[in-house]
């Protein structure tokens, strides 16, 4: 199985806008090793979605350079899968939920037909909707909808997740019970994920690393080793005074309020 951590040096993203060439990020400089759960946080229009996106080879560097298992990363990767908040663009209305959930493993012949079907209702059990896997996503709620994407990037058993504020829409349960189903997934598959929200209680519950992205252009202003024990649980990991404390470390380093 190919190595999926990346390396990333003095990168730079430079997006033409209507006002001409802007630098959206300038000088990223990091490493994520196979099967780290990095966590990126920061005020809006820094970067975060941007840097994602380059991640999954979907902008390329201005300059610097950008590797996924030692190699270029010059388009899209196959080892990596994205999830994107707009879940009401990512389902076909004309598509079953399982079909849906099918959708990227059909073109594949990775895997025999039972093989398919198996993952896809293992996906479907993994986020609750089993038993709306005959419905057309459009008869779900929004949560539901979303919980629909998650499942299809789930089938495909990625080696890199990278997922853009995934739960930002779901209710508070739905969101705690989604983000103890991807530590246990990620706890079985080992996958890379890289993760941005705008909930720092989301960030540390989750995170390996938490990196914050701040300025115009970008660059990653603090990188913040979450150092409390796994498998974390919702009411006793955010009892601890390591997390409180923690909690309180990424909240200043992302309104700027830290001294270092
Ligand atoms: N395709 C594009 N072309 C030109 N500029 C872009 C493009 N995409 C994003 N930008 C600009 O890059 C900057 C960073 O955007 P990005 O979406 O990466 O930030 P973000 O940190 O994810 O923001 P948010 O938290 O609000 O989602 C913004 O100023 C945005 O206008």
């Amino acid at each position: 199985m190919k190595a999926a951590g990346y390396t990333c040096r003095d990168l730079s993203v430079t997006l033409s806008g209507p006002a001409g060439e802007r630098s959206i990020l300038d000088g990223v400089t990091l490493d994520i090793a196979q099967g780290e759960i990095i966590v990126i946080v920061g005020r809006s229009g820094t970067g975060k979605t941007t840097l994602l996106r380059a991640l999954g080879g979907l902008v390329l560097p201005s300059s610097g350079t950008l590797q996924l298992g030692g190699r270029d990363i010059d388009g899209p990767p196959t080892e990596v899968v994205m999830v994107f908040q707009d879940y009401a663009h990512a389902l076909l209305p004309w598509r079953t939920v399982r079909r849906n959930v099918a959708l990227g493993l059909e073109g594949s012949n990775k895997h025999t037909r039972a093989e398919r079907d198996e993952l896809v209702d293992s996906a479907l059990e993994v986020v609750g909707l089993s038993a709306r896997a005959e419905d057309r996503p459009w008869q779900l709620s929004g949560g539901m909808q979303q919980r629909v994407q998650i499942a299809r990037a789930l089938a495909l058993q990625p080696r890199v997740l990278l997922m853009d504020e995934p739960f930002g829409a779901l209710d508070a349960m739905t969101k705690a019970s989604l983000q103890d189903e991807l530590l246990a997934v990620q706890g079985r598959t080992s996958a890379t994920i890289v993760f941005i929200t705008h909930d720092i209680e989301e960030a540390i519950y989750l995170a390996d690393r938490v990196m914050v992205i701040d300025g115009a252009p970008g660059r990653i202003t603090y990188d913040i080793v979450v150092d409390l024990p796994r498998p974390r649980d919702q009411l006793k990991t955010k009892e601890l005074p390591r997390y409180l404390a923690l909690r309180r470390l990424v909240h200043e380093a992302v309104t700027g309020g830290l001294d270092d």
